[in-house]
């Protein structure tokens, strides 16, 4: 995400997530909020509870990870924040609201860029604001700020199939960012990539996020990855999902890469791989005796 563009930062620029974030305020208010949430899924085999009274907050500005072993209910806790799953119980509370249905303040991106093949950079960027009804300049204009501040200038009128997987995931979190949502949800947004393009897009994503205070909430499974960009990391314990520690990540911003050799960071990445393991564990002989 190279240079941010200085028009993201004018006051006449509509982004709504550069708006109240304050790093030190000390009671910062909570825009996500679940609520004893359970989902439960009927399969062939009988119901599945994926998430299982979970309660938690995300603040306004927050960059929450959520890691945990495969099948806790990761992807179902964030899909039900995006409004994409029902609750059995329970509730999400968007800015107070019950999150019901998708709504354009959350923005979404997952493994996968899943960008139309049909069209260029700039008019997978558009097509959100558009489909909101924005006028097509109005559109273009939010589609080349977002293109500038990833870097991605001289590809804008590039169509996906010509750009390597970095570089097409960087246009989905553009067409995520391009309908000015309040909270971003990101879903393993980086597994698909290489080490090393994974590596740059997790600078990019710290970049970002400095220059443009989101909230944030990250489902991953590298437990680098979650404490090297949050605030607080949730760990979830094997199926039924709910969330087993909530780590404070207090380590100093602008961070980089480099934290990994500092001794706090070392410290919190033991007491995360300690429990995940032990949980890991846990799934994988649930899974012997299902069997
Ligand atoms: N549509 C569905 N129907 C039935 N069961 C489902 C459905 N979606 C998810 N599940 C089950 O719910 C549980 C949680 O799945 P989920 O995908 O949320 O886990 P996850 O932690 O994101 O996994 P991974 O890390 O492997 O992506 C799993 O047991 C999964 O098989």
């Amino acid at each position: 995400m190279v240079a941010m563009t200085p028009s993201l930062l004018r006051p006449d620029q509509s982004l709504r997530l550069v708006d109240t974030y304050s790093p030190s305020a000390p009671a910062r208010q909570a825009i996500i909020r679940v609520e004893d949430l359970s989902i439960v899924f009927d399969a062939p085999s009988g119901q599945v509870i994926a998430v299982d009274r979970v309660s938690l907050a995300v603040a306004q500005g927050e960059f929450v990870s959520i890691v945990g072993p495969s099948g806790c209910g990761k992807s179902t806790l964030l899909n039900a924040m995006a409004g994409l799953e029902r609750p059995f119980e329970g509730q999400v509370l968007m800015a107070g609201e019950a999150m019901r249905t998708p709504r354009p303040e959350i923005g979404m991106v997952f493994q996968q860029p899943h960008l139309f093949p049909w069209k260029s950079v700039r008019r997978n960027i558009a097509h959100g604001p558009r489909a909101l009804g924005k006028p097509k300049a109005e559109a273009l204009r939010i589609a080349d700020d977002l293109i500038e501040m990833i870097g991605l200038t001289k590809f804008a009128s590039a169509y996906p199939h010509t750009l390597s997987g970095g570089m097409q995931q960087r246009v989905a979190i553009a067409r995520a960012l391009a309908n000015q949502p309040r909270v971003l949800l990101m879903d393993e947004p980086f597994g698909a990539l290489d080490a090393q393009t994974r590596a740059v897009m997790q600078d990019n994503l710290l970049e970002l996020r400095e220059r443009i205070n989101a909230t944030i909430v990250f489902v991953t499974h590298d437990i680098d990855e979650a404490i090297l960009l949050s605030d607080r990391v949730l760990i979830m314990s094997a199926g039924p999902g709910r969330i087993l520690k909530d780590l404070q990540v207090s380590l100093p911003r602008p961070r980089s890469s480099a934290i990994v050799a500092e001794a706090a960071y070392l410290a919190l990445k033991r007491d995360c791989l300690d429990l995940i393991r032990s949980e890991g564990r846990r799934a994988f002989e649930q899974m012997e005796v299902k069997a």
